[in-house]
């Protein structure tokens, strides 16, 4: 620190102290309320303002200061626990690229005050998990606390949440010294993240209040953590990897960094298997440079490496300043959360009719490449954040996720902002690919094109799926052909696919002779099918293939099945309310009916099966049973198909809605609940009777 002392200019003082009530705030928001309101490049952006300013004008600094302290603080309703060795942050290193690797192995030779020929320094490297730092006290090998970092002197008890945590052994394997206190990061993957956020939004969608979505894995693991009802704890998904070491008495310390990593695996804690002992500062920036290129497929957020001095007698010569030691340092990558300013926001129809708020942004380099789209999922979570025209957003992009807008920055709104989004309102209830009706159902998140099969946008979708093996099986009619059809104006709807001639398809680019007579004969093939596959290749909402088959079975034609009524779909072996309604949405539509005319006047054809003759009789109509067990001669799926013949139902569960249940050798648990409900139970030669129109 100099010594000249310069005069402090006034603005620079008041800069000083506005940055530290900003900072202040900001680090009460992320460390205190788990809710950050900026991306933590731009907190980091502040802080190290704040830290050039305190180092040209020392006068500035004062004990209090953001860049003096580990920022957190112990939260009312969890106990304090007092930290044996204190829990320290990490300095960063800023500069992203080789420079900071260099720059940090300098420091640490001249502060050992090594000669300019002196061999490298031996260094563990190690990925920063962006996480929450957790202190596990295990005494005579048994996990005894938890605990947060806090401020680093004091944090949480947060044993019972942390109990939840498979991976955290709650006694060690072959060793129980006294004490042993393991320091590791708590984090959660991306994709239980990604699930985590799925089921809030469903939550909240179907009208569960107190419930949010989660800004990113952090976040969501902090919130866990600090969650006083461990059973919601329990049911957020997090993972652990241990890093260091906090009191120790009785258990030998191995002499490196790597060898006690190696010794706390021993002990069936989890490390991270990317981590390596590297030579100087070459060996650093190698160790960056492939970490960097790991970052995206890995399933853990990281914000940069750790580089550690490998010897301990070393870490120990050259100790710790304020809030980190000397001997580590955090070495970052490009952030995955930034600002930017939200232009508009377009609506775009996903292949399956989907409506999702997509943000056009003042492009912004984040998570390593350039971004101006992101996604706002729906409509409810657009207004939840109160996402509007005008705003500065928070963009992330992390992996291969898309780029989603995770939050709005309040204090940046400008006065002239848009309204608050409404989808329906903007779109004037129209799909903005092909003009039909929008709408959203019950229960659903998301807003819907009914266009079906004569919207642009649902039409590469469906012809996939029609052609798909399972579907119609049409051989080599995969991704690209159909891109290159559809673009090519050569098929618009499913009908144009048996309309199409050798000469069309020879004009295809990459498509030689050959491939487009396969092509022509796997068409000519696919029109002799199955009622269930057909009703399977038209893609309607919820009908899978059991379902299709299902179907098929139950109505034997299909001209039947278009005109059932809801509560005949209701009959069929697992359709319920939900499945029965889109089914008679589907074929409501004309344009529906049409594409089965179409596909009928070109030649595709399937036998009618069996299904029921409708006069025949249906003693079983409108009942439910369940079957349990092994019957003497029936199979499950004979038993199934003549319940089913007779007008009944055949459901998994047992139910106050169930009047049989059908039970063979070794019933279980189904047939216990029967008892426990009083609902009939029948053997086999009970349920003959019954099929054959006996009374019960
Ligand atoms: N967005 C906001 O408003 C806001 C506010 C305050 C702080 N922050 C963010 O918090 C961070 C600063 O927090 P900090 O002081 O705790 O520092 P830090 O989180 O950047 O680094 C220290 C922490 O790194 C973790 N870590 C991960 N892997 C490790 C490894 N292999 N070895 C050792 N430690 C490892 C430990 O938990 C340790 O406590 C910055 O990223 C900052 O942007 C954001
Ligand atoms: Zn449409």
């Amino acid at each position: 620190m100099s010594t000249n002392e310069l005069p402090v200019p006034p603005e620079a003082a008041a800069e000083a102290a506005q940055l530290r009530a900003t900072l202040h705030h900001h680090a009460h928001q992320y460390y205190v309320l788990d809710a950050p309101e900026l991306p933590d490049a731009e907190y980091d952006r502040l802080f190290r303002r704040l830290q050039a300013l305190e180092a040209q004008y020392p006068s500035l600094l004062t004990a209090d200061s953001p860049t003096q302290r580990v920022g957190g603080r112990v939260l009312d309703g969890f106990t304090p626990v007092r930290h044996a060795v204190p829990m320290l942050s990490i300095r960063t290193e800023t500069d992203t690229t080789a420079g900071g690797a260099e720059a940090f192995d300098a420091r640490v030779r001249r502060e050992l005050a090594l000669a300019e020929d002196a061999a490298p320094i031996e260094y563990a490297a190690e990925l920063k998990f962006d996480g929450l730092a957790m202190n596990l006290r295990y005494e005579h090998g048994v996990l005894v606390q938890a605990a947060t970092r806090g401020d680093g002197e004091t944090g949480e008890d947060v044993t019972q949440n942390i109990r939840t945590i498979g991976q955290i052994p709650l006694r060690l394997i072959g060793a129980t010294p006294p004490v042993l206190e393991i320091r590791g990061e708590v984090f959660m993957r991306r994709d239980d993240f990604e699930a985590l956020n799925e089921r809030q939004r469903a939550l909240i969608a179907a009208g569960a209040k107190n419930e949010k979505t989660f800004v990113n894995p952090r976040n969501a693991a902090a919130g866990a953590v600090r969650q006083l009802d461990p059973a919601i704890a329990a049911k957020r998904p997090l993972s652990f990897y241990a890093y260091g070491l906090g009191e120790v008495q009785g258990w030998d310390v191995p002499a490196t960094h790597s060898g006690l990593l190696d010794a706390v695996a021993a002990l069936g804690l989890p490390v991270c298997e990317h981590r390596a002992v590297v030579q100087g500062a070459a060996g650093l920036v190698a160790f960056h440079e492939r970490m960097a290129a790991l970052r995206d497929s890995l399933p853990f957020d990281i914000d940069g490496v750790v580089y550690k001095v490998n010897d301990r007698a070393l870490q120990e010569r050259l100790g710790f300043v304020t809030r980190e030691p000397r001997w580590a340092v955090a070495h970052k990558y490009p952030a995955q959360e930034q600002m930017t300013r939200l232009l508009d926001i377009d609506i775009q129809v996903g292949r399956t009719g989907k409506l999702t708020p997509v943000a056009k942004l003042e492009p912004v380099f984040v998570g390593g490449t350039t971004v101006s789209n992101a996604t706002l999922h729906n409509e409810d979570e657009t207004r939840r954040k109160d996402v509007r025209v005008g705003d500065t957003v928070i963009v992330r992009r992390a992996g291969d996720v898309i780029p989603e807008v995770v939050g709005v920055v309040l204090d940046k709104r400008p006065e002239d902002v848009g309204e608050p989004f409404d989808l329906y309102k903007r779109l004037g209830g129209q799909c903005p690919v092909c003009g039909s009706p929008i709408e959203r159902e019950e229960g659903e998140v998301d807003w819907r094109c009914t266009g079906g099969l004569t919207c642009p946008a649902q039409r590469k979708q469906a012809l996939l799926h029609f052609a798909s093996r399972r579907a119609m099986d049409v051989e080599g009619l995969g991704d690209k052909l159909v891109d290159q059809l559809v673009d090519a104006g050569i098929v618009r709807a499913i009908p144009d696919i048996y309309k199409l001639g050798f000469t069309s398809l020879a004009t295809l680019e990459r498509m030689g002779d050959k491939s487009a007579q396969n092509l022509l004969a796997a068409i000519e093939k696919s029109k002799t099918t199955t009622l269930g596959r057909f009703l399977f290749s038209l893609g309607i909402r919820h009908v899978g293939e059991t379902t299709a088959k299902d179907l098929a079975r139950h109505f034997g034609n299909i001209d039947r099945l278009m005109d059932a009524r809801v509560e005949e779909l209701l009959e069929v072996n697992d359709v319920g309310p939900v499945v029965a309604e889109s089914i008679r949405h589907f074929f409501d539509q004309p344009h529906h009916r049409e594409v089965v005319e179409q596909l009928r006047a070109a030649g595709v054809y399937w036998p009618d099966e069996a299904g029921l003759a409708s006069d025949a009789p249906r003693p079983l109509l409108g009942q439910v049973l369940v079957l349990t067990g092994t019957l003497p001669t029936l199979s499950r799926d004979e038993a199934k198909a003549l319940i089913e013949a007779a007008g009944g139902k055949v459901t998994g569960s047992v139910s106050k809605k169930t009047n049989y249940v059908v039970a063979g050798e070794e019933a279980g648990s189904k047939l216990d609940k029967a008892r426990e409900l009083g609902i009939t139970v029948l053997d086999e030669a009970g349920l003959r009777a019954l099929l054959d129109g006996g009374t019960d």
